[in-house]
């Protein structure tokens, strides 16, 4: 548990509150003087709890900070807090989400760009406390508030511990290679699945003689790319025959390991690497402006 030198317990009238970027609990109604006194208690706690989760996931800095927060336009941090504990009470968890603009691979390589796409960013529970179900706690209230599904959510560079939290809950456990940092979940890209989450996905635009061309950094960079026989075949075959060819392609487009960011195997000069220079939309671990790209081990 994570104890502070001030009473955290007029800040948590609820165990868990949502803090944007205005530094204050979701919950809080003050003067300006409460105000100023609330922002710099939570500024601590967010920055504490950054470092916690950072050093608890071997990152060699935190994704988590207060003043990322207060620069962040879509962003929502969700702190757990357990107001019986010592003399202040103590912060046990925190969740940082927000909605990202990514360029994606579906389950059949193409890439599609899917803006404000539902990203889990940070996820912490203090080492006391953790398997004991308070990050599925954090996490349905999350998935509430936002009016998110699990499926739909793209997780930046998740840890195996992490991995092994949606594959419990959630029965999530087939990813989507991706040439970035995020991980996906087959059948993210499904229909029936495409209104929750508030994404808006954008369709690959054309697949002429095999040949798939769209405004991607991946098109703009390397020019349309040649699905041939194999777009043909997977059209023809069987569902499963569709499935086993995407998946020989997508390895041979990505390269990369899809289980995260301890197994990752990490090109020399990845695509987005360069990308990153040349578009807003992230394509590893965050991509401008959003921070996450400190998501360095
Ligand atoms: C995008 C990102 O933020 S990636 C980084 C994710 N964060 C971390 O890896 C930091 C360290 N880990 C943690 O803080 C926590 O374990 C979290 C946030 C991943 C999960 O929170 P918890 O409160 O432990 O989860 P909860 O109790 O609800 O669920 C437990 C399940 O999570 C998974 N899990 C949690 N801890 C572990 C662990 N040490 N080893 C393997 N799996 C684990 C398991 O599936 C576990 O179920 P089980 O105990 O039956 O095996």
């Amino acid at each position: 548990m994570v104890d502070f030198r001030f009473d955290i317990r007029p800040l948590f009238p609820e165990a868990i509150v949502r803090v944007t970027s205005n530094l204050l609990p979701h919950t809080f109604r003050g003067d300006r003087r409460q105000c100023l006194d609330a922002t710099s208690k939570m500024s601590e706690i967010i920055d504490r709890l950054g470092e916690l989760s950072a050093t608890s996931q071997g990152l060699s800095k935190p994704v988590t900070t207060a003043q990322r927060l207060r620069m962040s336009e879509n962003q929502t941090i969700y702190l757990l807090a357990d107001t019986e504990a010592g003399h202040n009470g103590a912060v046990t968890g925190l969740l940082k989400v927000g909605n990202k603009d990514l360029y994606l691979f579906d389950e059949t390589g193409q890439t599609r760009k899917v803006e404000r796409a539902p990203s889990i960013l940070d996820f912490y529970v203090h080492e006391s406390r953790q398997r004991a179900g308070l990050g599925k706690r954090m996490f349905e209230t999350m998935l509430r508030e936002e009016n998110w599904t699990p499926l739909k959510c793209s997780v930046d560079r998740p840890s195996e511990k992490l991995l092994a939290f949606f594959g419990k809950h959630y029965g999530l456990v087939r990813t989507i290679p991706q040439s970035n940092n995020f991980v996906l979940y087959e059948g993210y890209f499904n229909e029936a699945n495409s209104s929750n989450g508030h994404a808006h996905e954008q369709s690959p635009q054309e697949t002429k003689n095999g040949l798939h061309i769209t405004n991607s950094p991946n098109t703009q960079l390397f020019g349309a790319t040649y699905l041939g026989e194999d777009v043909n075949h997977r059209r023809r075959g069987s569902q499963q025959q569709k499935q086993n060819s995407s998946n020989v392609l997508l390895q041979q487009i990505t390269q990369i390991s899809p289980n995260g960011r301890y197994g990752a195997r990490h090109p020399t000069c990845t695509m987005a690497e360069i990308i990153s220079g040349i578009s807003k939309c992230s394509t590893k671990g965050g991509g401008a402006g959003s921070g996450e790209s400190s998501r360095i081990k």
